[in-house]
């Protein structure tokens, strides 16, 4: 009998098999199964030094895996550099912030979206490229509600506008696949509501997938539709977060540790 589109199993945009990364004798994240589904938010949780962020340099390349594999759209991108695994639709920001201080809010979207359009920055552009690419830089400042911040400096943007600003620089290369490693690190406690909303706001308004490591569990449990919790460099769980939360191993896991 043919399974019926419900009964189908979701389609992994980026899926990870066996990913395992050794060093020194240690195995830092070890044989992780994990997909990401087109169009879900999933969150990374574990305590500190569970892996979280190598899992996502795994991912990313910018840590060779000692063995397992990646794939980005069904094609397998072990291997691949990070570089390429970028152009290829794979997105990332990092804990601590990454803009470009001397240069405009503009400008540091721009240098992403042009990145994405290809070609390289040469004063010379032909009209349309130089029209794309400012099309999709201030389509991506608007989102993020900075269009209207877009002339200063970026060095000059309070903590939380420029994490918004690396939303932004995120979204102008288009990913298939966005992977924000703590968003809300260093954000003061008033700006996280507004953050949190507006990373739900790219997710309505992009259909963006999306992988998140986040220690704010107020964050991660309104935003993700499934929580993977890692524990000493292994995967203990991958679920909704009510099965997660409610589930002893993960409380034990995280006894005396912040979630
Ligand atoms: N390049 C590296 N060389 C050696 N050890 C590493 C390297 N990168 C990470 N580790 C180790 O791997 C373990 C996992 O680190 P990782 O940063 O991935 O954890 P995390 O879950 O992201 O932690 P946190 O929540 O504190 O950011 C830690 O013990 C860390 O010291």
């Amino acid at each position: 009998m043919t399974a019926t589109p419900a009964e189908l199993p979701a389609r992994a945009v980026l899926q990870a098999t066996g990913l395992t990364c050794t060093i020194g004798g240690a195995a830092i994240v070890s044989d992780v199964d994990l997909g990401v589904q087109d169009g879900e938010l999933l969150g990374v949780i574990g305590p500190n030094g569970a892996g979280k962020t190598s899992l996502l340099n795994l991912l990313s390349g910018l840590l060779p895996a000692t063995s397992g594999a990646v794939q980005l759209d069904g094609q397998n991108i072990s291997g691949w550099s990070p570089h390429r695994r970028a152009r290829a639709g794979l997105g990332r920001t990092f804990q601590t912030s990454s803009v470009f201080g001397e240069l405009s809010v503009a400008e540091n979207v721009s240098i992403a979206a042009q990145a994405f359009l290809g070609g390289n920055l040469r004063l010379w552009q032909p009209a349309t490229r130089i029209r794309g690419r400012s099309e999709r830089a201030g389509a991506a400042l608007e989102l993020v509600g900075l269009a209207g911040r877009a002339g200063i400096a970026a060095g000059s943007l309070s903590h939380g506008d420029k994490r918004k600003l690396e939303l932004a620089i995120l979204l102008a290369g288009e990913p298939k696949v966005m992977m924000l490693d703590e968003p809300m690190a260093g954000v003061s406690a008033e700006d996280v509501p507004e953050l949190t909303e507006l990373i739900g706001r790219v997710r309505r308004e992009r259909g963006a997938t999306v992988i998140m490591v986040e220690h704010h569990m107020d964050v991660i449990l309104q935003l993700a539709d499934r929580l993977a919790v890692m524990h000493h460099g292994s995967l203990l769980l991958c679920d909704t977060p009510q099965v997660v939360m409610a589930d002893a191993t993960v409380q034990e896991a995280y006894l005396g540790g912040a979630l």
